[in-house]
């Protein structure tokens, strides 16, 4: 039995801290430590990795990343209130969880973890999108992280892996399948979390590929993708309009008809048109 299995049962740690949920801060907390042993495990073996968690609460997924065999996880949470109950998570693998207690939005995880890391987090829901976009848009590509291992609402992870010609396909599946595989490894029901939220959640897996899929200029791509996609149900040489001077050539010589709208558009054309472009 490993120090992790002696701590006391989730439920009572929060009883014990007062743990009651804020909304504000989007917790919604996972209890059931078989489960958050299972999500540990979907981003492979641990045995000798660094991790990145944002947003441990009171320490259920830090705990199947340790007992999964992690061999350091910084863990970052905003909540003060949930520090002593990671504290005796902290005591029971000495060495091995270091507990910042900080906005992730504010910390750069770098300076802190030996790459190339695994991010691994049941993220906030308010912050959660924001965070994704951070780490898929690092200055240079392959970025510091090796893969994500994030949960979302249901809906954000069906529009991380959606196809083209799907309500669901947009700019954050473009960011995503640009530079990394993307799979939805889990869905759970409202009912695994402690308050339970309105919604369905989702653990999505992104290996970081090489190199991009396509070649193309991130920060063009990113601005014709977004541009494209504001007005997504008008034809694409309206919606591109002001772009450039000559959208409509540089639609066709994409190989693109100018007629399409952004959801029809598949990864590697919006990657040609970023060429045409920049
Ligand atoms: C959905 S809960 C997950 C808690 C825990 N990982 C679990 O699975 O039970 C999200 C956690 O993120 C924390 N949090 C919210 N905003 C944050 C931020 N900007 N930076 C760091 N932590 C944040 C919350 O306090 C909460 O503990």
């Amino acid at each position: 039995m490993s120090q992790i299995d002696t701590l006391p049962p989730l439920r009572d740690v929060i009883n014990a801290h007062d743990l009651r949920a804020k909304k504000s801060l989007g917790q919604n907390f996972l209890l059931d430590l078989n489960l958050t042993a299972r999500i540990a495990r979907v981003a492979g073996s641990l045995e000798g990795v660094d991790v990145l968690e944002v947003g441990p609460g009171p320490g259920g997924l830090t705990r199947g990343l340790l007992a999964e065999g992690a061999r350091h996880v910084l863990a970052v949470e905003k909540d003060a209130r949930c520090l002593p109950a990671l504290a005796q998570i902290e005591a029971a693998c000495p060495g091995r969880l270091t507990v910042v207690n900080a906005d992730a939005l504010k910390l750069d995880a770098s300076d802190h973890l030996s790459t190339p890391w695994r991010i691994i987090s049941n993220l906030p829901y308010n912050v959660g999108t924001e965070l994704l976009v951070r780490w898929l848009t690092p200055a240079s590509w392959p970025p510091p992280w090796q893969s994500l291992t994030l949960m979302f609402q249901k809906e954000v992870a069906e529009r991380i892996v959606a196809a083209p010609g799907s309500k669901a396909y947009g700019r954050l599946a473009i960011l995503a399948q640009w530079r990394c595989d993307v799979r939805i490894a889990m869905t759970l029901p409202p009912e695994a979390f402690t308050p339970p939220p309105k919604i369905h959640s989702a653990v999505v897996h992104f290996t970081a590929l090489p190199a991009p899929r396509f070649p193309a200029d991130a920060a063009v791509l990113e601005r014709v993708v977004a541009k494209g996609f504001n007005q997504r149900r008008k034809m694409l040489r309206a919606a591109l309009k002001g772009l450039v001077p000559d959208v409509e050539d540089r639609l066709v010589a994409a190989g693109i008809k100018p007629t399409d709208r952004a959801e029809q558009i598949p990864l590697e054309a919006w990657c040609a048109l970023a060429r045409e472009i920049a």
